[in-house]
């Protein structure tokens, strides 16, 4: 059985100050989630939401991480450097990063190793934008971003990745791939992982959605077989609709 995992991802939002209201807001309302609680926030909040979330089930990621141990990589952290301010988690390959700053399928490989070689809980990225899904390309671009972005990991390390599908088209749009769909393509994702790294891994890897999920669609996504969990962007700016997302099942 694989436990839930509901991640907050607030791309570039929230000050110190805001950071530190939201999280003080959310913990009493999820100290009896069910599931693992994120909130993947940007760097000037890290020490805000890790003093914030002390004593409770919240814990710290980031939205992205660099590859290289340091060096001239102006605007860039480290693995380290997410360790030392008490980070755990971190998203790699958010397709944000991937329409607006470069990010590939070999430079999500080269984060996705560093930070498991740091000790981090990775979130890997997949999914196909509107083009790709009306072309047929859908399972097949997941596949390939998917082992792509696994190689040179073990079997071992593969088990304790996170990965979160996102089809493109449903973030911040409001519209939401259907349960079925959202099913039907983790469970391509899954079966990929088997293919390469054995059933038994791809049945431990815990594969979240993204994409518009919120407090009305989260009981019917979560209630699918393939879904183990959900990367949430804009339900997650406010206390009471990311507290809502997490207690799904109450
Ligand atoms: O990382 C989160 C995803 O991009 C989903 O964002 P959204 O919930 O605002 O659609």
């Amino acid at each position: 059985m694989r436990k839930p995992i509901i991640a907050g991802n607030w791309k570039m939002n929230k000050t110190p100050e805001e950071a530190k209201a939201l999280v003080t807001e959310l913990k009493p309302l999820v100290k009896d989630a069910n599931c693992d609680v994120v909130v993947c926030v940007p760097a000037v909040n890290f020490a805000a939401v890790k003093e914030a979330a002390k004593g409770s089930k919240i814990k710290l990621g980031a939205e992205n991480v660099h590859w290289a141990k340091s060096g001239a990589f102006t605007g860039e952290l480290s693995a380290d450097m997410l360790k030392a301010c008490g980070v755990e988690y971190v998203i790699i390959g958010h397709s944000e990063r991937r329409q607006y700053f470069g990010e590939t399928d070999k430079t999500v490989n080269q984060r996705v190793l560093a930070a498991v070689e740091a000790g981090l809980k990775v979130i890997m990225c997949v999914g196909e934008n509107k083009e790709e899904r009306e072309a047929g390309y859908t399972d097949a671009l997941v596949e390939y971003q998917t082992l792509i972005g696994l190689n040179g990991l073990t079997k071992e390390q593969v088990a304790k990745i996170i990965i979160a599908y996102e089809p493109v088209w449903a973030i911040g749009t409001g519209l939401t791939a259907t349960d079925e769909q959202a099913n039907e393509t983790i469970g391509v994702i899954r079966a990929a992982v088997a293919r390469k790294y054995g059933k038994g891994t791809a049945n431990k890897v815990r594969i979240q959605y993204g994409g518009s999920m919120n407090p009305k669609n989260v009981k019917g996504l979560m209630a699918q077989p393939e879904i183990d969990g959900g990367l949430i962007g804009g339900a997650s700016l406010k206390a009471p609709d990311f507290s809502q997302v997490v207690n799904y099942d109450k």
